[in-house]
């Protein structure tokens, strides 16, 4: 009994060295491995000329984001009266102005032991979008919480696996195919006219007080279902819902700022998150069988975007005989041709309402062009092209209220862009409504809903056109920007031309961030029939 009482203690002593030493290692591989090397990667930015706020051990610049954060919000008074003044990155991402204003257009800062490089100059801006080089991709560290929702898709991918993915895709979304779907867009649209004619003879028949968000994004969930779907839409329609409840699971963990939340808060989510991966997998598989046999026998000669996707599959060389790999490819794609399809046309269409139902003027403008141009007042194939009213609204729009308010990328090797070089690992962020609303590059009036500033062009709006980016720019360009306006042309056409509408008093302006910008409690709208 004495000797184990003597040995105790020195078992004790033994596991508090072995302890203390293990300690002292992952704090001496912390400041050696990573600190020293965000350090170095620091310097090599600063040494040319690139400064930006001092970060602390560990944290980088984390503590003070988070606190001008909070007093932003705190701040935040309600902005309905100045819905055009109000740039929503004052708000959303206060500490990008705040540094803005004190290291300029170009600087450094970290989050953690990671060093982003903000970009905002419209010159850089213009070299750093289109740099061709394989050595410029999606950050790592944002697209990776975004896996279950994207898979290894068009959207996060980098590298060769990204360029054989968008030479695949890409001919899905050119002009000629798109200005064929240009029927289906007016099919999904009609019953949210009906709906909201049922909303006024509900409300006693002359006006209406409601909010559009949820409508629109049945509408857009609609056309994309259709073009990728086909015929099997009424399916891809319970991907898209289930995709939808993945996208709110994942944008409810904050992944911006690269934060992790300790492991054990987030198990219920992540179990959330893997069950809504694995049903949308089978359901999206479930649906390429079912047109596999189909095909057998009798197949279509009008091809949806599924059947383009699976066909892609099936014939490229790159993805081989490897079944596996050709179901992940086919998987993937659907889900991300829906999310960046979906959403973010949608949100577009609500901020198009908003600022028309401010500007009842260009509702009139919008009502005598469709009258001109459209035969029956429906836009058709050729009509959508000469929607030029239509177009520059849409414009002035995405310019004030970008729904993608960042361009990101990261050096995944050591790169130079511009006459800067990118160290390797560095994040490059560009805020997309702040250069909208420079106003040494739009001028004086750059808060002014102007939508004629864009009627000659976007190089005649403003003084540097790469510096209107709503849809980004270069190699990495929105795939699906000719599809999102002429189906924004197709439905603004068809709403302005049916009804008349102001805002709500419901309306309360605070814009949201979740993956994309979007108003915060809706767009709320008093509509009467024309
Ligand atoms: C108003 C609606 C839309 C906006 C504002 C928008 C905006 C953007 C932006 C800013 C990017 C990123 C560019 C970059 O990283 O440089 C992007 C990428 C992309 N968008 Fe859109 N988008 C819209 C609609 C659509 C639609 C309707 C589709 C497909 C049907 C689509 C498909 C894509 C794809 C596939 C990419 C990735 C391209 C790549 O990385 O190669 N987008 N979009």
């Amino acid at each position: 009994m004495e000797e184990m009482m003597k040995v105790v203690p020195l078992v004790l002593r033994t596991i508090f060295w072995v302890a203390l030493m293990g300690l002292s290692g992952l704090l001496f591989h912390l400041f050696n491995r990573v600190w020293l090397k965000s350090k170095k990667i620091r310097k090599k930015l600063q040494m040319q000329g690139i400064k930006g706020p001092p970060p602390s051990f560990l944290h980088g610049n984390l503590a003070e984001m988070h606190k001008i954060q909070f007093q932003a919000t705190k701040a935040a008074s309600n902005h309905a009266d100045q819905i055009l003044a109000h740039d929503y990155t004052s708000t959303l991402f206060p500490y990008f102005e705040h540094w803005r204003k004190e290291y300029g257009l170009i600087y450094t800062y970290s989050t953690g032991m990671r060093q982003h490089l903000y970009v905002n100059q419209p010159e850089l801006v213009k070299e750093m979008n289109q740099c061709i080089t394989l050595a410029l991709g999606k950050p790592y560290y944002v697209t990776k919480r975004l896996a279950p929702m994207l898979g290894n898709g068009i959207l996060r991918s980098n590298g060769l696996i990204w360029a054989q993915q968008r030479k695949i895709v890409a001919p899905e979304f050119f002009m000629d195919k798109v200005k064929g779907m240009v029927g289906l867009m007016l099919e999904s649209a009609q019953p949210l006219l009906r709906k909201w004619e049922d909303y006024i003879e509900d409300q006693g028949g002359v006006t209406a007080d409601i909010q559009v968000d949820e409508d629109l994004k049945g509408v857009s969930a609609d056309v994309i279902s259709r073009a990728c779907f086909g015929s099997s839409y009424f399916k891809g329609k319970e991907i898209f819902l289930k995709l939808r409840s993945l996208q709110k699971a994942i944008s409810q963990q904050g992944f911006l700022l690269g934060v992790t939340s300790f492991g054990f808060l987030q198990t219920g989510k992540q179990k959330e998150i893997s069950s809504l991966e694995r049903e949308i997998e089978s359901l999206i598989w479930k649906v390429v069988k079912e047109r596999e046999q189909e095909c057998l026998e009798t197949c279509s000669s009008e091809k949806d975007l599924l059947q383009l996707i699976m066909e892609a599959a099936m014939t490229d060389q790159s993805l081989g005989k490897d079944s596996a790999k050709s179901k992940r490819f086919i998987v993937d794609n659907c889900k991300n041709i829906y999310f960046a399809g979906h959403e973010s046309t949608a949100v577009a269409a609500s901020w198009c309402l908003l600022l028309l139902a401010i500007h009842p003027e260009w509702q009139d403008r919008i009502r005598k062009e469709v009258a001109q141009v459209c035969p029956n007042g429906l836009p058709d194939v050729n009509s959508v092209m000469n929607l030029k009213t239509v177009t520059i609204v849409i414009q002035e729009v995405l310019r004030l209220y970008p729904p993608a308010a960042f361009v990101s990328r990261e050096a995944l090797e050591e790169t130079q862009v511009g006459n800067i070089v990118i160290p390797k690992g560095v994040c490059l962020w560009t805020l997309i409504p702040t250069l909208h609303r420079d106003p040494n590059i739009w001028g004086p009036d750059v808060n002014d809903f102007r939508p004629d500033r864009f009627t000659d062009g976007v190089s005649h709006a403003c003084k540097f056109p790469q510096a209107y980016i709503p849809f980004g720019l270069g190699p990495r360009l929105c795939l699906g920007k000719n599809f999102a306006m002429v189906q924004l042309k197709v439905l603004l056409s068809l709403i302005v031309s049916n009804f008349a509408f102001s805002l709500s008093p419901k309306y309360r302006h605070s814009p949201a961030y979740k993956m994309i910008v979007e108003p915060g409690n809706g767009v709320h709208i008093l509509i009467k029939r024309i």
